[in-house]
């Protein structure tokens, strides 16, 4: 049999010369140039013991579990939110009946920045791009119904994440649930705020400080819980490449593991509850790739450059979401497709967790039938296409196991250059992220605008039909009755629990003690979260991001 070079000169070649590669921009969105084949010559310095072992095995390349999907399909977790906790609820349970395995909680901007409803701040924003929650009475209500033991929730959450994370639990503990069973993520990814969504409160270090006390404080009280999911999303979302997306989040997750080191915590004792988050975008293979490159990255630094030894501290678990930011306006109905595609490179590259977006992302925040298609779309991947019955079924193919090289190369290459600048809070005051984002962002744009991209229904087979597709508005009634609720507690409740608590959260926050025990009593007393993010800005101040040039 010829090699690779053989074939390429001798058949290839000659075939081009009669009829011509196509005139076609054949790179993924990393930039990366595929060749047009790949056979057992790319893979020479490849050792399947190696590098893949078995599922369930270091380096974890092939899924974390050792059955995957044949054991348990992934959990279909649809990211829900708007409006009131009232309307937000009744989501949740539309959501469930449909056959959503997990909920994700999508919380609004005053919400995301530590604001209360009633706050002036949060005039004209309330319930838009989620659903309100200022305290413990909403908690409350949006959880109703729903048995937090029976039922994993995730939070999108940051900067608040550690009181709306003790909302949360308090209103399990106020149904007798046994916190030891109540399973869940909080986001608490601040770092990725700084880098790419820019939804902080306070600057970096006191931030990362509240994120690594839940490091501390979670594993001991709610062992289930995943009290982080480092986001490599949002990153993505902002303009990132697929490598700059997994470099930049693998180099955010060793960073809090630094931090928990630091603060003299054992790394068998929280790494195995750090959880990550994924951006799945159109090109299909660089997306499997960069999922397997992941869990291999994660396993090899946390068990030569940290020292782990729990197994579990070295598999990278990962929620996947379809990529938002691909899902244009134009044509809405396509997206259905993009998301389709997008949501089977998530399953093949082995997350264990999914969301997928609907296809009126663009205009508004789905409707209660867009949001069911689009769940439709997991069940009809997991029930109807046989992908689930074969583990890594990819596994072996020379140019999925050569991306898999690359990729992991080309990150590493990124997290190197990091550390080297002086680490990850350093290169966000350099602005590093922002400048490589921004080129990145900036090149894909470029292609786009002059058609060295195609993207159907946008710049090529594109038509004036008018939109005709349902949007789901938001009632502005909704400030009103979270603003009604909101004076109610302050009314009813216990003013002098409510102040101690304030005080004792000043205080835990003023010595450097782990504040989580102070949030937990702050959200029992109903204190609102604007009342316990104000206490922090007074000790931490906020941030305001230096302007780079
Ligand atoms: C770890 C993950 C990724 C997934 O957790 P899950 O509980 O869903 O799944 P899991 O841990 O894989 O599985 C649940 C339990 O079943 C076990 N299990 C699973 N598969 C198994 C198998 N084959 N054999 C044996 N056990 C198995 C697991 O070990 C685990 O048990 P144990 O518990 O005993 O270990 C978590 O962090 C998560 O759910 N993340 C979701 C994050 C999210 O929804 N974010 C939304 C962001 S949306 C956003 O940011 C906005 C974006 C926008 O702008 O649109």
């Amino acid at each position: 049999m010829k090699t690779k070079n053989q074939w390429m000169t001798s058949v290839y070649a000659p075939a081009t010369s009669k009829l011509p590669e196509r005139k076609y921009n054949f790179k993924n969105l990393s930039d990366m140039d595929p060749e047009p084949i790949y056979t057992r010559d790319d893979l020479d310095d490849f050792d399947a013991a190696r590098d893949l072992g078995h599922p369930g095995e270091y380096p974890y390349t092939r899924g974390v579990q050792t059955t995957m999907y044949r054991g348990k399909l992934w959990t279909m977790r649809m990211f829900a939110g708007f409006g009131s906790a009232e309307q937000t609820n009744e989501r949740f349970h539309a959501l469930l009946r449909a056959g959503q395995t997990g909920l994700s909680t999508a919380f609004d901007l005053p919400t995301l920045m530590g604001y209360d409803a009633d706050h002036p701040f949060s005039k004209g924003e309330v319930g838009k791009c989620g659903v309100a929650v200022s305290c413990l009475a909403d908690m409350e209500v949006l959880f109703q119904g729903i048995d937090p033991e029976a039922v994993t929730t995730s939070m999108t959450i940051n900067s608040p994440a550690n009181a709306i994370w003790a909302m949360y639990i308090a209103n399990a503990q106020k149904q007798g649930k046994d916190l030891s069973k109540v399973g869940g993520t909080i986001q608490n990814d601040i770092l990725k705020e700084f880098i790419a969504q820019k939804e902080y409160i306070y600057p970096p270090a006191p931030s990362v400080k509240l994120v690594i006390d839940t490091f501390e404080w979670g594993p001991r009280n709610l062992p289930k819980w995943n009290f982080i999911s480092v986001s490599g999303y949002h990153i993505r979302e902002a303009g990132a490449t697929g490598v700059q997306e997994l470099a930049f989040t693998l180099a955010d997750g060793f960073h809090y593991v630094e931090k928990a080191l630091e603060r003299g915590l054992d790394i068998d004792e929280f790494a195995p509850r750090i959880s990550f988050f994924w951006d799945i975008h159109n090109d299909f293979f660089e997306e499997i790739a960069k999922l397997r490159a992941a869990r291999r990255i994660w396993a090899r630094q946390m068990k030569e450059r940290y020292g782990a030894k729990n197994s579990k501290s070295l598999m990278l678990r990962a929620h996947a979401q379809t990529a938002g930011v691909s899902l244009p306006a134009q044509q809405p109905l396509n997206n259905i497709a993009r998301v389709a595609i997008q949501a089977l490179a998530a399953v093949l590259g082995g997350t264990n967790s999914l969301h997928t977006d609907s296809y009126d992302e663009a205009l508004a925040l789905p409707t209660e039938e867009a949001a069911t298609i689009a769940l439709r779309t997991q069940q009809i991947i997991a029930y109807e296409t046989g992908v689930a019955g074969v583990i890594d079924p990819l596994a072996g193919s020379y140019y999925i196991e050569k991306l898999t090289n690359d990729i992991e190369a080309a990150a590493l290459g990124y997290i190197e250059q990091i550390r080297a600048l002086g680490g990850v809070e350093k290169c966000i005051d350099l602005g590093f992220f922002a400048s490589e984002i921004g080129e990145a962002a900036y090149r894909y744009q470029r292609e786009v605008d002059t058609k060295d991209r195609l993207i159907v229904g946008v710049n090529e087979f594109t038509d004036e039909r008018p939109l005709e597709v349902p949007i789901q508005l938001i009632d502005p009634e909704v400030e009103r009755v979270q603003a009604e609720r909101l004076a109610r507690v302050r009314r009813e409740r216990d003013p002098r629990r409510a102040s101690d608590a304030l005080e004792a959260l000043r205080s835990a926050a003023v010595q450097g003690l782990n504040t989580m025990p102070a949030f937990l009593e702050c959200a029992h007393a109903y204190c609102t979260l604007g009342e316990q993010m104000d206490t922090l800005r007074k000790v931490y101040g906020e941030y305001v991001e230096p302007v780079t040039v």
